[in-house]
């Protein structure tokens, strides 16, 4: 057997579009990246799992240079409402809704050619568990294989369902924002609801702070920078006629610099201060997962878009920065590299329980990287 061909990637991905587990939970999902790795000549590879994640090294023909290329492998808590009818997730409620399918089959399509064409350089790669949260780059990169293995390059992509397939787009610098998950909950003193005047509503409380939340991007960010603040969930109460004594909030929290997200989050404090003495009730506040920025190296992405550039199969678009987070950027905090977005044109969007990526997008991706490994 040959390196996997486009018929076997697109049955590889449909084959892991139906099994989307959550972070750290990706037990079934990182046995069949085994078995498909085990697949493959091992003259080349040594294989280590981490957690629920694995690192595949490559031996190149010149050990001097490592390449690392990451691929994420959770998927989001969503239920699914694609139009598949043959492979839809067997995880009722869980979907591959960020695009984690597309990218452990390019990469694995990738690792397969150079199982069979060793590599200039060693190469490593890094199926990457929970990118959603809560998190797993920063404890990958800090392992013990990891270390043992440093890549002195990055390189990963990200689906863009926005983009007609062929395209790839990225820029020097700022590609993704810094991000802090953002979960509060509220205790006060619930009742009936006959009986208002005894109780601490929390729903009611809730909903002020929700809408004091929206102030902070409106009125305290300078509107020549950018933040974002996206409330996901608002949870309280437990029946029509009881006053809610608990509500909780989460969200996301998106800046393009440091202090910015330290300035937004000064003000949710004051804000819930100020909550908490109007409405009576106690308010924590947890900030869950911290991502920092995706800044994609000059000298590498130069050198990336040189090569995009001159290959026929691709356009190149240079693209503005997204809002968007990304654990990556933990990866290109410490070790030069780029991540780009790969064109999957599909109508509905990232986190869409409607999203259908194209799939012819998987073999031009991997032709792709493989020609730019090789250049
Ligand atoms: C590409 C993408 O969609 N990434 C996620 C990363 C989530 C980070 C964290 N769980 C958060 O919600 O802040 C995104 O939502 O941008």
């Amino acid at each position: 057997m040959l390196m996997f061909q486009a018929d076997e990637l697109i049955k590889i991905r449909r084959d892991l579009h139906q099994i989307p587990e959550l972070g750290y939970e990706e037990v079934k999902t990182q046995r069949y990246l085994l078995k498909k790795i085990a697949k493959l000549p091992n003259q080349y590879l040594t294989v280590e799992t981490w957690r629920t994640g694995i690192f595949v090294h490559v031996t190149g023909r010149d050990a001097t240079r490592t390449l690392g290329y990451r691929a994420d492998i959770d998927g989001l808590p969503i239920l699914e409402q694609t139009s598949y009818e043959e492979f839809q997730s067997l995880h009722k409620g869980a979907m591959h809704a960020c695009g984690h399918d597309f990218h452990m089959t390019i990469a694995l399509g990738v690792l397969s050619y150079l199982a069979y064409n060793q590599p200039k350089y060693n190469c490593l790669f890094i199926f990457q568990p929970a990118e959603e949260g809560p998190g797993g780059a920063k404890p990958m990169l800090e392992s013990a294989p990891f270390r043992r293995w440093k890549p002195d390059q990055m390189l990963a992509l990200h689906i863009a369902p926005e983009y007609p397939v062929g395209t790839i787009a990225t820029k020097v610098g700022l590609l993704f924002a810094n991000t802090s998950e953002l979960f509060i909950t509220l205790k006060g003193k619930g009742g009936h609801a006959a009986y208002p005047h005894t109780a601490n509503d929390m729903v009611v409380a809730s909903s002020h702070l929700v809408t004091q939340l929206q102030t902070i991007v409106a009125r305290n960010v300078n509107p020549l920078d950018a933040g974002v603040i996206t409330i996901g969930v608002i949870k309280g109460g437990t029946k029509q006629n009881i006053i809610a004594d608990t509500a909780v909030i989460e969200g996301t929290i998106r800046t393009r610099s440091i202090e910015t997200m330290k300035k937004i989050k000064k003000r949710i404090e004051s804000l819930v201060q100020g909550v908490e003495v109007g409405f009576e009730c106690t308010i924590t506040i947890d900030y869950g997962a911290n991502y920092c920025q995706v800044y994609n190296d000059k000298e590498v992405t130069e050198d990336f878009i040189r090569f995009a550039e001159k290959k026929e199969s691709v356009h190149l678009i240079i693209c503005d920065e997204a809002m968007t987070g990304e654990d990556f950027g933990y990866f290109l905090e410490e070790i030069p590299g780029l991540m780009f977005w790969l064109g999957v044109d599909s109508q509905y969007g990232l986190h869409d329980a409607r999203l259908e990526p194209k799939e012819e997008a998987i073999p031009l991706a991997v032709e792709t990287i493989i020609d730019y490994l090789n250049s």
